[in-house]
């Protein structure tokens, strides 16, 4: 067995279908007074619901939380906690506006408290970003780490199959590649290889049927997860990719996840075998699948897009994204700098195109 450090993070998990009744309580747990609640416009009802829940403790809501956290927005929802007198934040929704919660606590040190309603899985990471004249930086700083996370899949039901699916995929991602980080340990791909076959068995479900709180609630378990394997272990050329082609082309954060990973997995399968091994038995696929072809199954049988060309990238922005990618690369268990700039360009085309890994 290889050596390893294992940093054990601290966050309460209350966990469970209805779990939004104990918000009262957790917020007291925190020692806090009063909430701003977060969330992006699309679910201000949601927020509505969690501050009429509040009653008193509810400074107010922020509805305002966009993809990939704008410094201004960051800004006017700090200056809106302290003039409302707020002590810590609700965020319900996704990583959006997880994210937004993650900018106040960066600057102010309030605690956090999140009901997460999509499988994105921050969480469970002291990972920030902030964009900023266009350009996302990404920053880990242990004050963001969400203190209470409340996982209630019933809240998870009016998300649509579609992003299910695709954050789903987004949440495999994290795994995945946690299973070949540079600095693994068991207990990390333990749940790595738990929180696929969690969320690889509870999509189909969801697809059949988006309100079965049951597989909802599998999902979100997967979900928690992945979103650890995230927080606790290196990411790799995935996760690269992602970011390349999600900062520098405007593409949407889950999809371009779900159309990368299969090829990504595929360019790491012969340097990773027994992480490839893991994922395939978690996926369900061993014996007649590679982990790379089982992703991309899971997606396109989940109705999931498999091409990038599907979600508006452009032929001729593959060059330069595959510049940006070798210009300053991660740990990857096949090194992936400037010397393998046309393995990386050949990647991007098959992920461009939709083909299918062997
Ligand atoms: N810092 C970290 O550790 C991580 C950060 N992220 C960041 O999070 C962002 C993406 O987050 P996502 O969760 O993929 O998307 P999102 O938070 O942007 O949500 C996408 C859309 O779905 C809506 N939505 C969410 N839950 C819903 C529900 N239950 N019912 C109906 N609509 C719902 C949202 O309101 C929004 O309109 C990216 O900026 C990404 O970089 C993602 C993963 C980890
Ligand atoms: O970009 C961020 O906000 C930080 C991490 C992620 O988005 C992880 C991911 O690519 O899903």
């Amino acid at each position: 067995m290889k050596e390893f450090i294992y940093n054990g993070q601290l966050a309460r998990v209350v966990f469970g279908a209805g779990a939004l009744k104990h918000l009262e309580r957790e917020i007291e747990l925190l020692g806090a007074r009063k909430a701003l609640v977060l969330s992006t416009p699309e679910q201000q009802t949601q927020a509505q619901m969690v501050a009429d829940r509040l009653g008193a403790r509810a400074a107010g809501i922020f509805p305002k939380a966009v993809m990939h956290v704008p410094i201004e927005t960051a800004r006017e929802a700090r200056e809106a906690a302290y003039r409302l007198g707020a002590d810590c934040v609700v965020a319900i929704g996704g990583g959006s506006t997880t994210g937004l919660g993650k900018a106040i606590a960066l600057d102010s040190g309030m605690p956090i408290l999140v009901i997460p309603t999509t499988y994105a899985g921050s969480e469970m990471t002291s990972i920030y970003g902030i964009t900023e004249a266009g350009l996302k930086k990404t920053g880990k700083d242990p004050r963001v780490l969400p203190r209470t996370v409340i996982y209630d899949p019933e809240l998870t039901l009016t998300l649509p199959v579609a992003m299910s699916v695709t954050s789903g995929i987004n949440a495999i991602a994290h795994a995945a590649e946690g299973l070949y980080a540079q600095d693994s340990n068991p207990v990390m791909d333990l749940m790595a290889e738990e929180g696929i076959r969690a969320i690889a068995q509870a999509l189909p479900a969801i697809r059949q049927r988006p309100d079965d709180v049951a597989a909802r609630g599998d999902a979100l378990y997967g979900a928690w997860l992945c979103g650890t394997v995230l927080g606790n272990v290196g990411m790799a050329l995935h996760h690269k990719l992602c970011h390349t082609l999600g900062g520098s082309f405007n593409l949407p954060h889950a999809e371009v996840h779900t159309i990368v990973l299969p090829q990504a997995i595929a360019f790491n399968a012969e340097a990773a075998p027994q992480a490839m091994a893991r994922m395939a038995r978690a996926l369900g696929t061993t014996g007649h699948a590679s982990a790379a072809a089982g992703l991309f199954e899971l997606a396109r049988s989940s109705g999931a897009p498999v091409a990038l060309k599907d979600i508006g990238m452009q032929a001729a922005d593959l060059d330069h994204a595959a510049d940006l990618a070798v210009g300053n690369p991660y740990w990857n268990p096949r090194p992936f700098g400037p010397a393998q700039r046309s393995a990386i360009r050949q990647l991007l085309q098959r992920a461009y195109e939709g083909v299918r890994p062997d």
